[in-house]
């Protein structure tokens, strides 16, 4: 009894000194406040509940700088927008370890003279090759959505269809004529078999149909799909042959768009967790999707690909120089897809946020056909087409405003570094405060933009927010209201036009309408995402715009005026 006592009391003494050694912080003189929180875990759990709440009332509490606790890592935010210069220029706060982390923790693997390599190959998205990159990522776009309109046509008959084929069976005018019962046998027959309803329509008897029965069954021809299916088809394939480039024509493997990304949403739903360290082990859906996601050609057939980026190709040459292995360089090619899955997600957005809101659509829409229609030529609509440079592309005030509401609207991300020296950091509003050497210090982009000072109802979306609008917080001018991309992205330039280019033709091309009592929202419990993933994906329907004007991108990179794009700068978006 007595021995189990004094073991008790050992173990109570370890523990405490655990506590204190592992997880209590006794404040230096200077350092920003703690935020209060849980003894043990400190600030975890109301960071994954709602972080940017958590945020709002912690700021409110200990004032613009303080610092919150996830176990035993001490991160310190600064919540002042002002800040924001201070804060990307402070050249102790580093960006390498975060890069590192993700890195080695989420992709297992670490780029050797990584900052060298990121710098050089983040050019080969800018410059001329930005222009280069969306001519490329244009003409995959355009692939992608003949590809889907000519699926939308031959539409594998769906529930819907068959609902159709009922309508026009109950048609009494139709139902009188004889023939015209075998066609709907016919379709119906062909419904069970999976068919192509196209070549059925094709087929000479509905030709012989009068116009009109043509043109109702034309009104209600939709294919029905998953938005994130459709988003997929649309978007993330061109992207991937954007930058993977295109397989030698008859080879099939699981390199492949709607693989890879089916795979990479499944992976991704683990990457906070992967990120702070848990082995993947932990995940074997993860482990299953990177077991997928790693069959991909080798480096020398990947480079050799008809239409491979100059980023791949860069990164595959510079890694080769340092005697990087073909499993680094696959790696590689994940975290550089896994960045470009943002622009992804931001285009979900776009589509939904159209397809939920009319009034959205129809000012979109109007100001795509207002431009379309003033680039417009050819003799007659089969010969229409309109023609756009980048510049075209990015002097959309509607468009780029509701774009930037995306973004405000579903941005999830740190802005995060490493403090590798103990350093006096002074705010814009003049106060200094001591970070420790070895804390993470971080902006959360969020925080801004869902404060009520700086953006009126920011719960509300407003497609028309940023058009012409200026943004204050404490009565000063913001010179950096939206900070959804951080500092350093280099991809943010590329990646606002491909979705504005996306926009455009996604309007110009397709109709689309989300099911009835389809809902989805940002899931704010994975903050910590650059673009936050839905809570649940929608169904939604879609077809051709009938006599669509026939859109095209224009490299005019070195022509007057190509040099200059009004309205993106970098670390800034507007
Ligand atoms: C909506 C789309 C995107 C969003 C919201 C986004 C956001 C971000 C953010 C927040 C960071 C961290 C920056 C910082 O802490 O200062 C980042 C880094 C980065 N992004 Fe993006 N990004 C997007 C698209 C892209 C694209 C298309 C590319 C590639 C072409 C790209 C390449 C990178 C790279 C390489 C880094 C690391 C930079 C470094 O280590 O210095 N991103 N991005």
């Amino acid at each position: 009894m007595a021995a189990a006592t004094v073991y008790l009391g050992f173990l109570l003494v370890a523990l405490v000194f655990a506590y204190f050694k592992i997880f209590y912080r006794r404040l230096r003189a200077g350092e920003p406040p703690l935020a209060p929180g849980h003894f043990l875990w400190g600030n975890g759990k109301q960071f994954t509940d709602h972080a940017v709440k958590f945020l709002h009332a912690a700021h409110k509490k200990c004032g613009d700088v303080f610092t919150v606790r996830f176990l035993n890592q001490y991160w310190t935010m600064v919540l002042d927008i002002h800040s924001y210069e201070q804060f990307a220029k402070e050249k102790n706060f580093d960006f390498d370890a975060i890069q590192e982390q993700v890195n080695n923790n989420v992709f297992g693997y670490h780029i050797v003279d990584a900052r060298k390599m990121i710098s050089e190959a983040g050019q080969k998205v800018n410059g001329k090759h930005l222009f280069t990159s969306l001519e490329n990522f244009a003409n995959n776009l355009t692939e992608a959505f003949k590809q889907t309109a000519s699926e939308a046509d031959n539409a594998t008959v769906t529930r819907e269809n068959k609902t159709m084929i009922n309508n026009m069976k109950n048609n009494s005018n139709i139902l009188a004529n004889e023939k015209r019962n075998d066609l709907y046998d016919l379709l119906e027959t062909d419904v069970k078999k999976d068919y192509n309803i196209a070549s059925i329509m094709a087929s000479e008897k509905l030709l012989e149909q009068p116009s009109t029965f043509k043109a109702d069954y034309f009104a209600d021809s939709w294919s029905q799909d998953n938005l994130r299916n459709l988003a997929s088809k649309t978007f993330f394939s061109p992207v991937f042959y954007t930058i993977f480039g295109r397989e030698e024509a008859g080879k099939e493997s699981n390199f492949h768009p709607q693989v890879f990304h089916k795979n990479f949403d499944q992976f991704h739903k683990y990457f906070n967790f992967l990120w702070l360290g848990l082995p993947v082990q932990m995940f074997p859906q993860a482990v299953e999707a990177a077991g997928i996601l790693a069959q991909q050609p080798s480096s020398s057939d990947m480079v050799q690909r008809e239409g491979c980026s100059d980023y791949i190709k860069f990164a595959t040459e510079f890694m080769l120089r340092n005697n990087q292995t073909e499993r680094d360089i696959i790696c590689h090619n994940l975290v550089f897809l896994h960045v470009n899955y943002n622009t992804f997600r931001a285009v979900y957005w776009c589509m939904y946020k159209l397809m939920e809101d009319a009034e959205v659509m129809s000012a979109v829409r109007r100001e795509v056909e207002e431009v379309v229609e003033a680039k417009r030529t050819g003799a007659n609509q089969a010969e229409y087409e309109a023609e756009f440079t980048t510049e075209d592309i990015n002097k959309l005030p509607v468009v780029d405003s509701f774009l930037k509401e995306v973004i405000r609207w579903t941005s999830g991300v740190f802005m995060v570094r490493k403090c590798v020296e103990d350093t006096a950091f002074t705010t814009a509003s003049g106060q200094t405060f001591n970070i420790r050497k070895g804390d993470k210090v971080a902006i959360y982009p969020p925080v801004f933009h869902h404060d009520p000072e700086i953006f009126a109802e920011p719960e509300t979306f407003k497609y028309d927010r940023f058009i012409d609008a200026d943004f204050y917080k404490n009565g000063i001018k913001i010179k950096h209201p939206l900070i959804g991309f951080g500092s350093l992205c280099p991809g943010q330039k590329l990646s606002m036009l491909q979705i504005k280019w996306f926009i455009v033709n996604i309007v110009n091309s397709f109709k689309l309408e989300l099911l009835e009592g389809e809902k989805t929202a940002p899931h704010t419990g994975m903050y910590g995402h650059e673009i936050l993933p839905p809570t649940n994906d929608v169904l939604c329907r879609f077809r051709p715009r009938e006599g669509a004007v026939t859109l095209k991108y224009i490299n005019n990179y070195g022509s007057n005026g190509s040099k200059g794009l009004g309205g993106i700068s970098s670390g800034n978006l507007l």
